[in-house]
């Protein structure tokens, strides 16, 4: 893990999770070999499906929980469950449950935030961030993205959040506001084809039939063997995982019991507390917050 990571404001304020930055490798599990496999969410979204009980919510909670504790990072959480992500609630900028109004307003807000942050990379001449630009992460969790496509809401509101989000996985990741989404009904009606291949990272639990394995991963990798419908039942958290420009990996997810959840969420709220080993007299410049609020 680095530990080059500055705060913004440029004080000597602790960083959150000392050194942590969502620039470094993400750990999230080991392969068939022991080795560990880790993610580059900052540019790349991630899409995870299988059946109920698979173990989908164990890698959201892998990457949210990272998340958590990285210096500069900011969640944006949609779960229409309320409790895989509610032990981030306190720590989210925002959290959406079942309003999928709230939903579209907050998908909106987010596309706002990277239109600006795209002029800000223009007016530097520049394609994407980089760490040194200590522009926050906003990373954007999904769980049961089929509540808000299919479930929640009026078809107008299912349609409007489909496109709002297909804007946000299309431009996100280069300005640093990568998208996680999972879904226990891997079917083309949930994930179009052309949706999914926007996701940079793609992992497939334990999958009922080749067809929706092949939804997740891309057609054609079943038939050349890489089909989450061949997982054993009983081997919850393992999944394939299909990076750019990769054949699929077969991957243990590392798992957090809920206790695990909760210690981290509530460490990671202990550290995000407001004047977190700031000197009592520092005050954050209007500026600052001003340029924050709009990036
Ligand atoms: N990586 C793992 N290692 C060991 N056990 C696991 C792992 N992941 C999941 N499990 C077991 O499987 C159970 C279900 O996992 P999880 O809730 O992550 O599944 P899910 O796919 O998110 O289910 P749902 O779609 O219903 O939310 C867990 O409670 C745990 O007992």
């Amino acid at each position: 893990m680095s530990t080059t990571a500055r705060h913004p404001l440029g004080t000597d304020r602790v960083p959150v999770g000392p050194g942590m930055s969502m620039f470094d490798p993400m750990f999230i599990g080991i392969d068939e070999f022991g080795q560990h496999v880790s993610l580059d969410i900052v540019f790349h979204n991630l899409l995870t499906a299988g059946e109920p009980g698979a173990g989908k919510s164990g890698l959201l909670n892998n990457v949210a929980a990272t998340a958590a504790l990285c210096d500069n990072t900011r969640l944006v959480l949609f779960d229409g469950k309320w409790v895989e992500l509610g032990p981030y609630i306190d720590i989210a900028d925002e959290f959406v449950g079942d309003d999928i109004e709230k939903g579209l307003s907050i998908l909106r807000r987010l596309l706002t935030v990277a239109r600006n942050r795209y002029l800000w990379l223009l007016a530097n001449r520049r394609r994407k961030i980089a760490r040194e630009d200590n522009l926050s992460t906003i990373v954007t969790i999904i769980d049961e993205l089929a509540m808000y496509l299919k479930v929640l809401g009026t078809k107008e509101q299912q349609a409007e959040f489909e496109s709002l989000l297909r804007g946000l996985v299309s431009i996100g990741r280069a300005c640093g506001m990568p998208v996680v989404a999972a879904t226990q009904r891997p079917s083309w009606d949930i994930i179009a084809a052309s949706l999914r291949d926007l996701f940079g990272y793609r992992c497939a639990f334990r999958c009922t039939t080749v067809g929706s394995s092949d939804v997740i991963l891309g057609s054609g990798w079943a038939d050349l063997g890489y089909s989450a419908s061949d997982i054993d039942m009983e081997n919850r958290g393992a999944a394939w995982l299909l990076g750019e420009g990769t054949v699929p990996k077969r991957i243990k997810v590392a798992y957090l019991t809920d206790a695990d959840i909760y210690a981290i969420a509530d460490y990671a709220a202990w550290l995000r507390r407001p004047n977190h080993g700031t000197p009592a007299n520092f005050t954050v410049p209007a500026a600052r917050l001003d340029w924050e609020m709009a990036a």
